[in-house]
């Protein structure tokens, strides 16, 4: 944790003053190390299609998003030691901001060639309890003409592009989740990421939502 309290640090600041941060983790730290092992030793087969529904909605969401994806698991040693950083930065930013930030998920998405992501918002207001959205690559060498950059609009209009995001190795970005519609332009070649959401408890009536 020592290590990665400038980091952090940097992170809660971002989100303070623009509600969105763009920082990079450090090359050596063990949590992103871990997960480009464990990349290594998923194959293809333990990746499946995002947020496939019915038939119609399968359609409909092809349209939306190509992405495959896996989710990270505690039973697993090299993706609990990245969701005990991200639990380590879940406390930090707590502390700092008093977010009440109960719980993250997260999975590995896999773009291939072609695959995208539309514009849209990870949560609706009032709605939902993802209240962080983050998203951390694990592309080395990644070269301009690769496409696949992410593409962060502004809240207040969302045809006004804020910032635009290279998906290179270590690159952590942090976003409000009900606040910045983004999409992910088409990747002309392999594009690996983590996707994850820290969510608030919304719990009712002594039941707890997320369960822990
Ligand atoms: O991979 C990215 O750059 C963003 C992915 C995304 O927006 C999502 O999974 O909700
Ligand atoms: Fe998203």
């Amino acid at each position: 944790m020592a290590t990665s309290t400038n980091l952090f640090e940097q992170i809660a600041l971002d989100l303070q003053v623009h509600g969105v941060s763009i920082q990079s983790l450090d090359l050596q730290e063990p949590a992103l190390l871990a997960l480009t092992e464990r990349l290594d030793i998923l194959s293809q087969r333990d990746f499946h299609r995002a947020g496939i529904g019915r038939q119609e909605e399968h359609m409909k969401n092809e349209q939306v998003r190509r992405d495959k994806i896996h989710w990270l698991e505690t039973s697993d040693t090299h993706e609990s030691l990245f969701l005990s950083y991200m639990q380590d930065l879940k406390v930090y930013l707590n502390r700092r901001l008093f977010l009440g930030l109960f719980s993250y998920e997260c999975h590995f998405a896999h773009y291939e060639s072609g695959a995208f992501y539309k514009k849209h918002l990870d949560a609706f207001k009032g709605e939902a309890n993802r209240v962080l959205s983050t998203v951390l690559y694990l592309n080395p060498n990644w070269q301009e003409g690769d496409g696949g950059e992410l593409v962060i609009y502004d809240p207040n209009n969302s045809d006004e592009i804020l910032q635009i995001v290279t998906p290179n190795y270590g690159t952590l970005v942090t976003f409000l989740s009900e606040e910045f519609p983004h999409e992910v332009l088409p990747a002309k070649k392999a594009r690996y990421s983590i996707a994850g959401w820290f969510r608030v408890n919304t719990s009712v009536g002594g039941n707890i939502d997320p369960p822990q």
